[in-house]
């Protein structure tokens, strides 16, 4: 009988040996791959836990990577959450995989990201080629190009000048909720026509908090973090819905929007299903909301934290106002385009925000590169932030120094600057996330006092997140 057993565990441990050789050592076609160094961690968990342990108020990139880096050099091989991943922190090879899109390359995100966002099937939003073209298309066309200057900025100085107004009769406002849910009524205003003071649809409880809730554990069952976002997902997809219900009994009352283009395109795209188009603009909401409101955030913070760069930032938007014939008339194009400093604020947070520590990739094919296989179907982590802490470009990586964007040019900012991604799948909305962010600082600092009163502190773990929030406190400078 004990042999018996003895055999019986002998077995399992053979096995048990087999797998982890396997998941440790992985061969193609039966012969061995030439790997990156690093670990696989424990087979299922790999090194999750380790990349989950938060870093408290560096604003440096999470230690996991840091310190790999380090001990492997900027090519490394991990295991997260199950799925085998290299990451790659060399720009030169990230150079590459972004050039690769489609080819060797599909754009591939977390799993709770691709059941939030059905990344999943023939018209998943991830997909490349026509169905690719077109969410770049519409986006551009309603969030880009001639459209900015001619109709959105004077929109969106109105909704920053309406919220600031509020919040100015407040005490304190904590400002990535606030930010959130500016955004997110505008940008869905602009697409769908939503009308926040006069919508019946439920209000969306876990918006400032949905990125946190997307790194939760992808368990849809009630009581879950995740069950929370995929229940205020399905709200804004209904809502999208109902929108468009009215839309198609209606065809008379059409405002030209982002989703009458989208039912327009019916006919002719036949990925564009009632269900397609409602992950699409959920889609460009939480690009949009979620993104815009961290780095505002964060400038709000760097700003209260530096009062000379506030006093400069101050300066140059007054500058804009006296040199008007009526200080009280809108803010143009033209005076956008003047408005350096401001501009060096904002890519000087968009420079340390680094809201995730990488990109994901899926590889479709092998990869070769320098020296190492990536194989088919491993995940590809292409931490873009990298470029963003070389100490040859930026000096003081970590310091928040505006002033440095004057002496930086534009060969050195294509290779070293790249918070909105790079290659086919650079961000949609970048133009209009930059002019956004403008106006907001613009009417902030030309029409009210302002300072931070709570919070502040950040983690990384590993996205950015505010623990305790911004909290500010505004005062109309006409009082
Ligand atoms: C500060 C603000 C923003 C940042 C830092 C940002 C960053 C990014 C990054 C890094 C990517 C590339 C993702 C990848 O390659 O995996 C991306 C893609 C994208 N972003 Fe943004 N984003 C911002 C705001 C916005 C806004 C406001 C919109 C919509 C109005 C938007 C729409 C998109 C779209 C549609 C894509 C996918 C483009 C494609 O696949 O071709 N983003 N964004």
């Amino acid at each position: 009988m004990l042999g018996i057993g003895l055999v019986i565990v002998a077995l399992f441990v053979i096995y048990y040996t087999y797998l982890l050789m396997k998941w440790k050592y992985p061969k193609i076609n039966g012969v061995p791959v030439h790997l990156p160094p690093g670990s696989m961690g424990l087979p299922l968990i790999g090194e999750t836990i380790q990349l989950l342990i938060p870093s408290y108020n560096s604003i440096d990139i999470h230690p996991f990577i840091r310190k790999r880096i380090q001990r492997y050099g900027p090519i490394f091989r991990t295991n997260l959450v199950g799925r085998p991943i290299i990451v790659s922190a060399d720009p030169e090879v990230n150079k590459y995989i972004f050039s690769q899109e489609g080819h060797l390359v599909e754009m591939w995100y977390l799993d709770s990201f691709a059941k939030l966002f059905a990344f999943e099937g023939e018209s998943k939003v991830t997909a490349i080629g026509r169905v690719h073209r077109y969410l770049r298309g519409i986006t551009l066309n309603h969030f880009g190009g001639e459209n900015l200057r001619e109709k959105m900025l004077p929109q969106i100085e109105a909704t920053v000048n309406s919220n600031l107004c509020k919040w100015s009769t407040q005490g304190a406002v904590e400002v990535k909720s606030a930010i959130s849910r500016m955004i997110f009524n505008f940008t869905a205003k602009v697409a769908f026509g939503y009308d926040v003071e006069n919508s019946k649809a439920e209000t969306i409880e876990s918006l400032p908090n949905f990125i946190q809730s997307l790194m939760s554990f992808p368990l849809n069952i009630p009581g879950t973090t995740f069950h929370k976002c995929m229940k205020d997902k399905e709200k804004m997809s209904n809502m999208v819905r109902q929108i468009m219900k009215e839309r198609f009994n209606s065809p008379d009352k059409r405002p030209g929007d982002f989703l009458d283009q989208a039912i327009n395109d019916m006919a002719s795209e036949k990925f564009l299903t009632e269900d397609f188009i409602a992950e699409l603009a959920f889609g460009i909401l939480f690009a949009a909301f979620e993104s815009v409101s961290t780095t505002l955030t964060l400038a709000l913070k760097f700003l209260s934290e530096n009062p000379h760069v506030l006093e400069e930032l101050t300066a140059e938007n007054q500058a804009v106002l006296r040199k008007r014939e009526n200080p009280d008339s809108q803010l143009t194009w033209e005076e956008y385009k003047t408005m350096t400093f401001t501009q060096s604020v904002i890519n000087e947070t968009l420079r340390l925000m680094n809201i995730p520590p990488g990109l994901l990739r899926k590889a479709l094919k092998d990869i070769n590169v320098k020296g190492y296989t990536i194989p088919a179907g491993w995940t590809i982590m292409l931490v873009t932030p990298i470029v963003h802490l070389n100490p040859e470009t930026y000096k003081d990586p970590l310091e928040f120094n505006p002033w440095r964007w004057k002496d930086l040019d534009q060969v050195t900012l294509s290779k070293s600057f790249m918070p909105f991604g790079g290659g086919t799948r650079q961000c949609a909305g970048a133009e209009f996330s930059k002019l956004y962010m403008a106006a907001f600082l613009h009417v902030l600092v030309t029409k009210y006092r302002w300072s931070k009163v709570k919070g502040g502190r950040i983690t990384r773990s590993p996205i950015l997140l505010f623990p305790d929030g911004v909290h500010v406190k505004l005062t109309s400078k006409r009082d």
